[in-house]
């Protein structure tokens, strides 16, 4: 297999000493994964290998015959503004360092006892020319407003803005090497977009998807890592990991909120270093997937509980894409409708249905906690209970809790808030207690202003019947 290329655009090394840009290819190599890399020994070809090739990063040795690192930088400061250009030197020159910064060099090293911090600096100019390049496509994105990769969302039914927005976000991001974390409550839709994500990156290798919610940490780095034969006893056959399974290809880490945290540590240290170690392995192997998380707990409130390590998680969440539950963008309720009542009739061999019109009305008074799953596993279960033309409200209705007059029915109080984010947390009455008509006729307005207007439904949400809500609308009006 044809090894893939890291960075995507390679780096531009200019040295007029030959061993040292082989030295340096291969420290490159060893501690950051870099294959890509163009080594350029004639400063006289510098700008050529420019005009034809787009390079993520250049670095400049300072002082070469012909055009010096000083006498090329203005000039590529000013035709590539967006190529970080890091100077190398065999001096320690204040001055010199200074100027080249002035001239808009991102860094500057001394070569020969500087080669660690060199490699951090490189590390550090690509974060910063990924964030920027992701910054411009983004702006470019929001400008246009148009999806690159329409076909790897094809799956995600949707029709909101703020949809629209996230996978905008993803298509921004897709391409980045570092780690993508999904976020968002049980059933919005996190491994629908993983899939998208991946189908934007690397199409073409193998995705492979584990879930982490209760792996204890043996489990865990056996299951990512793999072992050698004897690592333990009963260890005969060596065994793959996960990580080299998706090599080429997509990891995905589900509920990455749940790991413990002797797991958490060794997460970090595969995402700081970018190897690993096979248990019983002696030699590194290096990571060559790319990583996609997710998760459904809050994951910024597990940081500040200190139940979630803070450095992983500022490594997991430089890009974040979060979903937006279900119940924010109830304008998705038609499409998914439709689309879920195609996929329930062909699963069951019916004729799909016919939705009532007033369904994705009584479903949006609904807060949905499960999310899009939730609303799936109701189409599901309506449809197979369906026998007529148009499919009946009344499953829907017994699952959010609209029961008529023998069921329990939402309780109009809450004592607590609800996760779901359900309101009213609890009922607040002003200084004066409104009487008990004027309390039932606010219930009917905010009835009415969920169901829009549509007095069946507000009907149905307040136990009455359509005639008795008729007759109190009618006072109202005349008392008003
Ligand atoms: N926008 C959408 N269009 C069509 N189907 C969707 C959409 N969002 C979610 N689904 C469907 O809803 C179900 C739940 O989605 P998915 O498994 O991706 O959610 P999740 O957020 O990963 O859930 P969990 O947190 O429980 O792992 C799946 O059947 C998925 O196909």
């Amino acid at each position: 297999m044809n090894e893939e290329l890291y960075p995507a655009a390679p780096i531009l090394l200019v040295d007029d000493e030959l061993p040292w840009l082989r030295s340096l290819s291969l420290t490159l190599r060893e501690a950051t994964g870099v294959n890509n890399i163009i080594k350029c020994s004639d400063s006289r070809e510098v700008l050529g290998i420019l005009q034809r090739t787009e390079v993520s990063l250049i670095l400049l040795d300072l002082t070469m015959p012909h055009f010096s690192g000083q006498d090329l930088l203005p000039m590529i400061t000013r035709d590539y503004p967006d190529t970080p250009v890091i100077v190398l030197s065999g001096l320690n020159q204040v001055d010199t360092a200074v100027r080249c910064m002035q001239l808009g060099a991102v860094d500057y090293y001394v070569k020969t006892v500087e080669r660690e911090r060199l490699v951090t600096g490189i590390q550090r100019a690509f974060s910063m020319k990924e964030l920027r390049d992701e910054n411009q496509r983004l702006k470019a994105r929001f400008l246009e407003d148009h999806l690159e990769f329409p076909d790897a969302f094809y799956k995600i039914k949707s029709r909101s803005q703020k949809m629209r927005a996230v996978l905008q976000y993803c298509e921004a991001v897709a391409q980045s090497s570092e780690p993508i974390l999904i976020t968002g409550e049980s059933g919005v839709g996190k491994e629908l977009i993983a899939r998208a994500i991946r189908c934007i990156r690397c199409p073409d290798g193998p995705w492979v998807a584990v879930n982490v919610a209760g792996l204890d940490d043996n489990v865990f780095s056996d299951t990512l890592f793999g072992h050698t034969r004897g690592a333990f006893t009963g260890a005969d056959r060596e065994r793959r990991g996960m990580i080299e399974e998706a090599a080429g290809g997509t990891l995905f880490l589900d509920e990455i909120g749940d790991l413990s945290h002797a797991s958490q540590v060794k997460l970090l240290r595969l995402l700081q270093e970018g190897e690993f170690f096979p248990l019983g392995a002696d030699q590194p192997r290096r990571l060559k997937a790319k990583l996609l998380f997710a998760t459904n707990h809050e994951l910024a409130a597990k940081k500040e509980s200190g139940a979630f390590r803070k450095d992983l998680y500022y490594r997991l969440s430089a890009h974040q894409v979060r979903i937006p539950p279900l119940r924010e963008r109830f304008e998705d309720l038609p499409l998914l409708i439709d689309h879920f009542l195609q996929e329930a009739a062909d699963s069951f061999g019916k004729k799909k249905p016919t939705a009532p019109k007033e369904l994705a009305t009584l479903l949006s008074t609904y807060a949905f906690p499960g999310n899009v799953r939730e609303l799936r596993a109701m189409i599901y279960n309506a449809v197979s209970l369906h026998k007529s033309h148009v499919l009946s409200l009344d499953s829907f209705k017994a699952a959010i809790g609209y029961c008529g007059d023998d069921g329990p029915g939402p309780s109009p109080v809450v004592a607590e808030p609800a996760a779901t984010g359900e309101p009213p947390a609890r009922l607040t009455f002003p200084q004066r207690l409104p009487r008990l008509e004027e309390t039932a006729n606010l219930v009917v307005k905010e009835a009415l202003r969920r169901s829009r207007g549509n007095q069946t439904l507000a009907a149905t949400m307040l136990g009455i019947t359509r005639q008795a809500l008729a007759k109190r609308l009618k006072k109202i009006v005349s008392d008003a």
